[in-house]
């Protein structure tokens, strides 16, 4: 999938068709690993095993983003993405195996995140940490920028239907153990979403009760 120079991204003579029938190739085997993921969550948590895998109706979006970054000579100054934690259900990132730039926040401190051949890193985002009581949280994640190499990212999110009723799983939820975060509207999420990140905020911390 790699096509780079260290003058910039090389776009070879391929096709427009060729592009599309790789990504749902893609697409499709991916998906395998979703619900192959998802139902492991939901198995760790004991409830039914499809509970999350039934959240993704036919009209629940998946969108793939392709990241560049291009190399820069002041990395202390400029990150190529700012913190965040993705907004969906799960995204699925194939990373560039030769330079590395990920970085995972934990505890207050920041974390390389290693670049590895044949690898895909798998992120729990927002919605489920939501409909997973908080259990499982949604890390909040950066890319720093590197002076002599660009870097690749294709990043698959899958999210939930936008009429969709964001909420813990009922299965949950018991006298002992209370809902910890407000119910909403997907759509809504999402509205609050970009709005919180262009303030560099996290959204879901404003629905935790
Ligand atoms: O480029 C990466 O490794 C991460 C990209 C990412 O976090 C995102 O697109 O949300
Ligand atoms: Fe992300």
């Amino acid at each position: 999938m790699r096509g780079i120079s260290p003058s910039g991204p090389v776009t070879p003579n391929l096709s427009e068709s060729f592009y599309r029938d790789v990504l749902q190739e893609y697409a499709s085997r991916i998906k395998k690993i979703r619900d192959l993921v998802l139902r492991s969550i939901a198995k760790l948590l004991e409830i039914d095993e499809d509970y999350f895998v039934n959240q993704i109706s036919n009209k629940a979006p998946g969108f793939a983003r392709f990241n560049y970054y291009p190399p820069c000579p002041r990395p202390d100054l400029v990150l190529g993405l700012r913190a965040h934690s993705d907004g969906g259900l799960l995204t699925i990132l194939f990373n560039d195996d030769t330079v590395g730039g990920l970085q995972v926040q934990r505890d207050g401190r920041w974390y390389n995140v290693p670049a590895k051949p044949h690898t895909l890193l798998i992120n729990l985002a927002d919605c489920l940490e939501i409909m997973n009581n908080g259990i499982f949280t949604s890390p909040v994640h950066r890319v720093v920028t590197n002076v002599e190499k660009d870097r690749l990212s294709l990043a698959v999110f899958y999210a939930v239907d936008a009429e969709m009723m964001l909420e813990p799983a009922p299965g949950l939820l018991d006298d002992k153990r209370p809902p910890r975060y407000k119910k909403m509207v997907a759509k809504d999420f999402v509205a609050g979403l970009f709005e919180h990140f262009r303030q560099g905020k996290r959204f879901i911390d404003t629905l935790k009760i």
